[in-house]
């Protein structure tokens, strides 16, 4: 049943009328647009499906979960559809832009407190709601907080999120490496153990910073050097000496939420209710203090790409040679399957600008070396800015990059970072023959679900959700395979699959297991726009670093962790690796290999109870529905009966299985029969 209220947006492209771009990111552009029969402004965003190939189920989650939430703290997407060969997503115009466009416009050296009081927890409100409804965000930071006209503060960008569930006594926590350097948790780095909600609250910590200072912890630095300063350095902070004008509320607040050890950070609702917020104010507080005066959203943004171009156009020469050369040296270090310490210390102190460590990360408050183990005396430990630039200039490299710590870093980590590191670059020339003939995959968040909606919501929604659900999931493209980088995600193992199309009856058979150890690297180590495969932009991106990191646990098991543990060239264990740094890594991969094993056996019993035994090739609605059925009351599906939440978890576990041969032609013409 429809709700009385509701609006319905058309989706059509020419109902909607263009304007000026306000935004973009790495996968779109967003345009402000007039929506042509309900005469109101809203925001565009347009994804070029052809150019998308690397990540379309990075669109594909966004557009579910956008379409799904209902928060005042979201954004949510109002309808979407194709055109042409672009997808466009349809959402509500937030005329202030983001967080860290205003910053860039008018605040260069950060918000005050209360203004950062108040964005922050606007956006808790929105983490409590998406981790009570079991979902992670994966990407807060003040390019996803967006502000409109009245004050309302969303959080947007679901392209990373994912979703936890619990089956049974099961908690499955998520396993891919996802999100943005500066901004991501260690143990999503580390990938041991997989990672849960606690990843937000350590990237709001840091997005805390980046609202005080202007620019988050370790910015200016190549993701690479960021990974290991994650790691190896005490967590970033407020300084006492450099940031008097804080209160101590809110340096508390930052450093609980950026403990190393996600359990001892808080959970979102219980951070929400920390007294530094209680210094929140109104929207309208926003309104009068950030956004009056500020020009026109477009013209802002027009601006800011003219001075971005100029900086990028200045700096190029003078990263450029730096930069290719330390990643390369990376890059060759690690592909190589080369963790000869003494080695890699001598290829990362190729990186030599950490001379200038007083501009930066003691900006931030976070250069220092000296190690925290907790939040408690947080700043009496943290050097002064004078003195860090003092001891690191009587350094020498090893010393300025803390390799000399390198070791004992790596001892306390149960994976070490350099490992957890070398999925980055399976990207890399020299390993894109080898992952040529296997670089096809298919995705494996798949069994991520969708329970965005609380039950009430949903009940008051009935009406809303089966009216969209036609013009809604008809635009959610169908699970594609990248045509170049494989996607992965912890349901299955993403390297067992042959790419091998699945064309006839004989290729309905589950997909042959194959461990092999190729590619599964995705996503874009700098930024980088989507349609950009090449690798050789990436030192362009140095200085304007908003690309993502994406890699799976997967490399981790079953080829990081073999990897390290055994020589190339003797197949015998490396003489530099002892048993207790071998046992994790084994235990990690027996017990994903466990975890894989439950999820086939469950997901073959399911397909076993469908009659429907054509699947695969004729096309997703059919297994959707009879899976749907066969799911009905069954493992993770349960409690979302009747809702497309549950189709789309469906959905997502079939994709899973089904998808090799997920063609972008195959999902467009499934979108345009309005499945
Ligand atoms: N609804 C909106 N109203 C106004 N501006 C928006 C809106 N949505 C997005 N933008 C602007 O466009 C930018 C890019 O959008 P978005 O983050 O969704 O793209 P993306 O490709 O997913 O970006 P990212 O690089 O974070 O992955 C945002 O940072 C924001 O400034």
């Amino acid at each position: 049943m429809e709700h009385p209220l509701e609006k319905r947006y058309p989706v059509s492209a020419q109902d909607y009328k263009l304007y000026e771009e306000v935004g973009d990111g790495v996968s779109a552009t967003v345009f402000r647009a007039l929506c042509i029969p309900l005469n109101e402004i809203v925001a565009i965003k347009v994804l070029d499906l052809e150019k998308c190939n690397n990540d379309l189920d990075g669109i594909r989650r966004e557009v579910q979960t956008m379409s799904l939430i209902d928060h005042p703290n979201l954004l949510p997407a109002h309808c979407s559809f194709t055109a042409g060969h672009c997808l466009w997503v349809v959402m509500p115009y937030m005329a202030g832009g983001s967080c860290l466009h205003i910053m860039k416009s008018a605040y260069p050296e950060g918000f005050e407190e209360p203004v950062i009081a108040t964005l922050l927890r606007e956006v808790l409100k929105a983490l409590v709601y998406l981790h009570a409804h079991g979902h992670i965000h994966r990407d807060v930071k003040a390019g996803n907080i967006l502000i409109d006209s009245n004050g309302a503060v969303k959080l947007a960008d679901f392209g990373v999120s994912a979703c936890m569930f619990d089956s049974g006594d099961r908690q499955r926590s998520r396993n891919t490496f996802v999100g943005t350097p500066c901004w991501m948790a260690p143990e999503v780095m580390q990938q041991l153990h997989g990672y849960d909600f606690k990843a937000d609250i350590w990237s709001l910590g840091i997005t805390a910073l980046e609202l005080a200072h202007g620019h988050a912890p370790f910015s200016k630095y190549p993701p690479m050097k960021v990974l290991l300063m994650t790691l190896q350095n005490a967590p970033p902070g407020l300084d006492y000496e450099r940031d008097k004008r804080f209160s101590k509320s809110f340096k508390e607040m930052v450093a609980t939420c950026l403990v190393k050890d996600p359990k001892k950070r808080p959970t979102s609702e219980k951070l929400l209710k920390h007294h530094f917020f209680k210094h929140a104010r109104s929207y309208d507080y926003l309104v009068h203090t950030i956004l009056d005066g500020l020009a026109p959203l477009g013209e802002r943004f027009r601006l800011l790409k003219t001075k971005e171009a100029d900086l990028l156009v200045q700096n190029k020469a003078l990263y450029e040679d730096k930069e290719q050369l330390s990643q390369q040296e990376y890059i060759k270090g690690i592909s190589a399957w080369n963790f000869n310490l003494e080695d890699l210390k001598s290829q990362a102190a190729l990186i030599q600008d950490y001379d200038d460590v007083s501009n930066a990360e003691d900006q931030d408050g976070s250069g220092k070396q000296m190690d925290r183990s907790d939040v408690d005396g947080l700043s009496e430990e943290r050097m002064s800015p004078e003195t860090v630039t003092t001891s690191i200039a009587a350094a020498s490299p090893e010393d300025r990059l803390g390799l000399h710590d390198l070791e004992g870093s790596f001892a306390s980590f149960p994976i070490k970072p350099l490992q957890a590191l070398k999925g980055c670059f399976d990207i890399g020339e020299d390993d894109k023959g080898a992952n040529g003939s296997n670089g096809k995959g298919f995705t494996g968040s798949e069994s991520e679900q969708l329970i965005l909606k609380s039950s009430r919501a949903m009940d008051q929604n009935a009406g809303k959700n089966e009216g969209e659900d036609s013009r809604q999931s008809s635009s959610l493209p169908r699970q594609a395979i990248p045509e170049y980088k494989t996607f992965s995600g912890s349901l299955m193992p993403d390297n067992t699959f042959s790419s091998r199309k699945v064309t006839g009856d004989e290729d309905r058979n589950f997909p042959q297991l194959k461990f092999q150890s190729d590619c599964i690297y995705s996503g874009p180590l700098y930024r980088q726009r989507r349609e950009t495969n090449n690798t050789d932009n990436a030192s362009e991106s140095a200085v304007v670093q908003r690309g993502r990191f994406k890699v799976t646990s997967a490399d981790l098991s079953s080829k990081g962790a073999t990897n390290c543990i055994f020589s190339p060239s003797t197949g015998g264990p490396s003489p530099n690796v002892t048993a207790s740094a071998i046992l994790p890594s084994l235990q990690y991969i027996l017990q994903q290999n466990t975890v894989q094993r439950e999820e086939l056996i469950r997901l073959i019993k399911y397909l076993e109870q469908t009659s429907d035994t054509t699947f695969f090739c004729k096309g997703e609605r059919t297994a959707i529905s009879a899976l749907s059925a066969a799911t009905e009351n069954q493992g993770p599906c349960r409690g979302i009966a009747k809702s497309k939440s549950k189709k789309l978890a469906v959905r997502e576990t079939i994709t899973c299985f089904g998808q090799q041969q997920s063609l972008k032609k195959d999902w467009k013409a499934w979108i345009r029969e309005g499945a």
